[in-house]
């Protein structure tokens, strides 16, 4: 059962992700991060490779391209509000 990152969690798994470029989003409990490519086929095949994961985790992203920039934001629905899938994801989106 997925549950909302508790405070303490928060501490620990949010800060190395607001370290690589993460931020909270305004308004809400999700993050958001902006990822720029050399071109659109890198980012486009970025996008592939994530929903992959995406799919294979059950758990997938908000997203849009435009050219070579991906705007990404990361909640979980069920939850409304950050979990520790979303730290997940956030990592490795950061390795891809
Ligand atoms: C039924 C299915 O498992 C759920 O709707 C999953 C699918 N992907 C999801 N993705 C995200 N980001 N949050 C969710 O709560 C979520 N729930």
């Amino acid at each position: 059962m997925t549950e909302k990152l508790s405070d303490t969690a928060r501490d620990t798994v949010l800060a190395p992700l607001f370290e690589s470029g993460w931020e909270m989003v305004e308004g809400r409990d999700a993050i958001h991060k902006t990822f720029k490519f050399a071109d659109f086929t890198e980012a486009f095949s970025w996008m592939t490779r994530a929903a992959l994961w995406a799919e294979k985790w059950d758990h997938h992203p908000e997203w849009s391209n435009v050219y070579k920039t991906v705007e990404v934001t990361l909640s979980t629905h069920d939850v409304d509000g950050l979990s520790s899938l979303d730290a997940k994801l956030a990592r490795k989106l950061d390795t891809l």
